[in-house]
């Protein structure tokens, strides 16, 4: 069978264009074709050189992947896709609609002003392996191409305007660099245009990537899953931890907002009793004392029998938050639940899940490999 690829793959068309002698300004043009048509075929794309033409039809196909099952919240606000890639795996894509007129995350009847939020997997599985991430139990599977990522943007603009996008979904993005980096030039680029500014990477630190993450990316928003404020219990957590300590990503951290000035978005997620005490508020205040952040505190959310971890009650997260906000002056929020019903929230996509035990284990050796 053909393997095709993607035309959203933006380096690999280029280069097959050079080499054929055709022009790579028609590109975009292609590009927005395809995101105005879905089920087009390449002679229906309006003066399209012959030589493009040929080219297209033996090695591109408009889109490689497709959407296989929909599914809406039942307040209307989160919609998940099922994206089915070529080679038969699968990868979930979130869809949370704001709504500006209401000024708050409204669901599909009231859709003034929607300016949605795209939540975007890198990977299919993860191999970082965090002990409370429904995709970390499935082990690493593959890296999505640039095409695969961009792709995800392209089938949920046609269900909602997409003026967000956060690379919280399946996978490590910092764990496929180059991938990630050409998807989000095709994103910030004609015809998408998403303004660089509303775009965040989420990692789980790797620090080699953070690095050069600001001279790749300019711009962009950077979020660190930090989820404790010591190693030991960061290692407990996060198996990548070991390979990336938190002294070496505090470091890796202060470089990077020296050399781009911009504020950090600190993810810490909530577990009763591991990491949710007054002291280690204290200790995450300390810690980020002398960096501009903003903390986002977030619920846990469950991921049925898989987890040994309970979500910490209101009141816990109530005292953490007054704690960093009164106490060390940082900008502190809860994250909004949304799409749990549809299993749609923060860690709970995952797909084929095999047996939990092989899958944290493999991924523990795969990321002995990644320091760099
Ligand atoms: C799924 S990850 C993907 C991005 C990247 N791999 C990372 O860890 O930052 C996006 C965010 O979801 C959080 N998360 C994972 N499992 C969760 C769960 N069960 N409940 C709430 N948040 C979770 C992660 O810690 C991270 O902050
Ligand atoms: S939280 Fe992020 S890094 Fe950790 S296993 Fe899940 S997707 Fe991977």
């Amino acid at each position: 069978m053909t393997t095709f690829r993607s035309v959203f793959d933006a380096p690999f068309i280029r280069t097959e264009f050079d080499k054929s002698g055709i022009n790579t300004q028609f590109i975009p043009t292609i590009w927005k074709y395809v995101i105005q048509n879905p089920n087009c075929e390449w002679r229906d794309i309006p003066s399209l050189p012959s030589a493009a033409y040929s080219l297209l039809s033996s090695k591109f196909k408009p889109c490689t992947s497709a959407v296989d099952f929909v599914s809406d919240s039942t307040d209307q606000v989160t919609t998940k896709l099922l994206i089915k890639l070529q080679n038969g795996a699968s990868v979930e894509t979130v869809i949370m609609r704001y709504d500006s007129s209401l000024g708050k995350y409204a669901g599909k009847p009231r859709s003034g002003g929607l300016r949605s939020t795209l939540c975007i997997s890198s990977q299919v599985g993860c191999k970082m392996g965090c002990k409370f991430c429904a995709t970390g139990t499935m082990g690493f599977k593959s890296n999505l191409s640039t095409g695969e990522i961009v792709e995800q943007l392209v089938h949920a603009s046609r269900l909602s305007p997409i003026r967000n996008i956060v690379f919280m979904g399946m996978g490590e993005p910092l764990n496929n660099y180059t991938a990630l980096v050409e998807a989000i030039r095709v994103m910030t680029s004609y015809p998408f245009q998403i303004s660089p500014k509303k775009i965040t990477v989420s990692t789980v630190g790797i620090i080699h990537a953070i690095n050069k993450f600001h001279d790749d990316l300019p711009n962009l928003n950077l979020a660190v899953s930090l989820h404790a404020p010591v190693q030991d219990i960061r290692c407990q957590i996060m198996p990548a931890a070991r390979a990336f300590p938190l002294g070496k990503l505090m470091d890796a951290l202060a470089e990077y907002q020296k050399k781009s000035g911009q504020k950090i978005f600190i993810e810490y997620i909530m577990l009763d009793g591991v990491n949710d005490e007054e002291q280690h508020a204290h200790q995450l205040g300390k810690l980020l004392d002398t960096f501009e952040v903003v903390i986002n505190l977030i619920p846990f959310n469950p991921i049925g029998t898989l987890s040994q971890f309970d979500t910490s009650g209101d009141d816990k997260v109530t005292i953490f938050q007054k704690i960093l906000r009164n106490t060390y002056n940082i900008r502190t929020t809860v994250r909004k639940q949304m799409g749990q019903d549809i299993s749609g929230a923060c860690g709970q996509l995952v797909i084929n899940l095999p047996n939990k035990t092989s899958a944290v284990v493999a991924s523990l050796t795969d990321i002995e490999d990644l320091r760099p």
